[in-house]
C-alpha cells in the first residue's frame, strides 16, 4: 500500500479509458478527503458510470492511470480486496438472485461481506424503516418485486456493516418520495455519526444540491469543473430581465443571442428573460433600449444548481 495514498479517501490518477475507437474518460485527477459527500454529475453518456467502474477495478483490461481507496491499489488484487471490504459501490443496479427472497440476498452478500457470524437480523431490522421495508416484503422472492423495491433492497445493502466509502450511482433511481427522503436521512446520520466518505452521481439536481459539499462536473468523458458547492452557487447570479410587452420576449432573445454570443439567454412565462454568464446589466439595456424594447424592471438571483447546469451544458 502507498503511503503518501492513505490521508486521501479516493484517489484517481491521470485515469484515461478507451472502448473500441472512442475515448470514454480522458484526464480524469481528483482526490477525495475523509468525509467529503461528492456529487458526480454529468449528462447521459458522460462517463460517470464508466469512472465509478473502474474505481471499483472492475474493468478489464485495466484502464491507463490509477485509483485508490482508503489508500489500496484498484489494480492490486489483495489491496482491492482490502478496499471492497470497506467499502460499498452501487453501480447498475438493481442486482439480486430472482429466486431468493429480499432478505436472503441481504444475508447472502452479507455473509459474503463479512463472514458468517455477522448478525444480519439486527443490521436488517435497523435498516429497513429507512427503505420502507417490512418484513413481510423482505420474505418475498425478488422476482416478485418491483423496480423501486428491487432497488431498495439492493441499496440496503450498501449500508451494512457500516463501510467507511459508498461509491453510488444513481442511488434513487426509481425510489418513491418518501424512501428518497428517508435514505437522504440515513446518508446524512453516518456521515454525521461515522464521517464517512461519498461519491454519488445523480441526474436528480436538488439531491445533489442537498448532500454534496462539492460537485465534480464531467463532459464528454473529461472533468470541466470541480468545485465546493456554496463557493460555486455564491459566486455566480442570474439576472432577470422584465419586459413590459409580451411580443418584445422573442426579439430580445434573438438579439441578446446574437450580439452577445458569450451570455446563455432563456424565456420566462412572465414577460421576462433570464440571462446567466452576464458581465453588466448595460450590455444588454443599451441593446434593448436602441430596439425600443422597454425594460421595466432588473432583478439579480442567486444561481441555483439547474442554473448552473444549463449554464455548463446548454451553452
Ligand atoms: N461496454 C461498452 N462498450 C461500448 N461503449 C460503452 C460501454 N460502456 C460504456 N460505453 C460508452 O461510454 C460512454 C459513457 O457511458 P457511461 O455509462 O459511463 O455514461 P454515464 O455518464 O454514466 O451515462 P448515464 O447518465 O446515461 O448513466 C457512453 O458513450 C457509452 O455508450
Amino acid at each position: 500500500m502507498a503511503e503518501n495514498q492513505v490521508e486521501m479517501v479516493i484517489k484517481v490518477t491521470d485515469v484515461y479509458k478507451k472502448i473500441g475507437n472512442s475515448q470514454i474518460l480522458k484526464e480524469i485527477n481528483f482526490s477525495i478527503g475523509k468525509g467529503e459527500i461528492v456529487g458526480l454529475v454529468g449528462p447521459n453518456g458522460a462517463g460517470k458510470s464508466t469512472l465509478m467502474k473502474i474505481l471499483s477495478g472492475l474493468w478489464s483490461p485495466k484502464p491507463k492511470g490509477k485509483c485508490y481507496i482508503l489508500g489500496c491499489d484498484m489494480t492490486n488484487e489483495l489491496e482491492r480486496i482490502e478496499a471492497l471490504r470497506r467499502s460499498s459501490f452501487f453501480i447498475e443496479t438493481p442486482a439480486l438472485y430472482l429466486k431468493l427472497s429480499g432478505y436472503d440476498n441481504i444475508e447472502l452478500y452479507a455473509k459474503l461481506k463479512y463472514g458468517s457470524a455477522f448478525n444480519v437480523k439486527d443490521e436488517v431490522n435497523r435498516l429497513a424503516p429507512f427503505f420502507e421495508l417490512d418484513n413481510k416484503m423482505l420474505k418475498r422472492k425478488a422476482k416478485t418485486y418491483s423496480l423501486g423495491t428491487k432497488q431498495k433492497v439492493s441499496l440496503l445493502q450498501m449500508f451494512i456493516g457500516n463501510p467507511e466509502v459508498l461509491i453510488l450511482d444513481e442511488p434513487f433511481n426509481g425510489l418513491d418520495p418518501t424512501t428518497t427522503i428517508k435514505v437522504k436521512e440515513l446518508l446524512k446520520t453516518r456521515w454525521r455519526e461515522n464521517n464517512i466518505t461519498v461519491l454519488i452521481s445523480s441526474h436528480i439536481l436538488s439531491d445533489i444540491e442537498e448532500l454534496c459539499s462539492r460537485i465534480i462536473f464531467i463532459k464528454n468523458g473529461s472533468i470541466i469543473l470541480d468545485s465546493n458547492k456554496e463557493e460555486l452557487l455564491k459566486r455566480n447570479t442570474v439576472v432577470i430581465f422584465h419586459l413590459t410587452e409580451k411580443e418584445h420576449v422573442d426579439i430580445a432573445c434573438s438579439l441578446i443571442k446574437e450580439k452577445l454570443p458569450y451570455v446563455t439567454v432563456e424565456t420566462q412565462f412572465n414577460n421576462s428573460i433570464k440571462i446567466y454568464n452576464l458581465n453588466s446589466h448595460y450590455d444588454v439595456l443599451d441593446l434593448l433600449q436602441n430596439e425600443g424594447i422597454v425594460v421595466k424592471s432588473i432583478e439579480e438571483q442567486k444561481i441555483s444548481l439547474v442554473d448552473l447546469y444549463k449554464q455548463l451544458y446548454l451553452q
